[in-house]
């Protein structure tokens, strides 16, 4: 399967649990690998025919300057069924990493999501 990734992308938005954490920005990292045909593209070296990874970047900071949420569980959710909608991506894994949530760890989530 072909893909168009995104990785170590940093994200900055208001995120988490506590009351503390819903007046700051944090920074969240974000890998993205996204199913695309990339043969098309290639052949016609044509931009309109990739995935822009580009874009794909502008309309995660655009999301996220939007919404606030309290898990990074749905905010992978929410950006997944985005992407899914918006460029029509079969096939979504995304990990979410909060870098400074806990000092013994990086933690973060990880989900798998396709087009139904
Ligand atoms: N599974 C999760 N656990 C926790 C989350 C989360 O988003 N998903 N968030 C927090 C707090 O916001 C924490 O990051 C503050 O340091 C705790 N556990």
């Amino acid at each position: 399967m072909d893909m168009v990734f995104i990785h170590d992308f940093e994200l900055t938005t208001k995120i988490g649990v506590f009351a503390w954490e819903h007046h700051i920005e944090q920074k969240l990292i974000l890998d993205l690998d996204l199913a695309w045909p990339n043969r098309p593209a290639a052949a016609t070296d044509d931009i309109n025919l990739a995935l822009d990874y580009s874009a794909v970047v502008a309309q995660i900071q655009i999301f996220a300057l939007s919404r606030q949420f309290e898990l990074i569980e749905t905010l992978a959710e929410k950006i997944a069924a985005l992407l899914i909608e918006q460029f029509n991506i079969e096939y979504v894994k995304l990990k979410i990493r909060k870098p400074g949530a806990i000092k013994e760890a990086t933690v973060g989530v990880q989900i798998e999501r396709r087009k139904s």
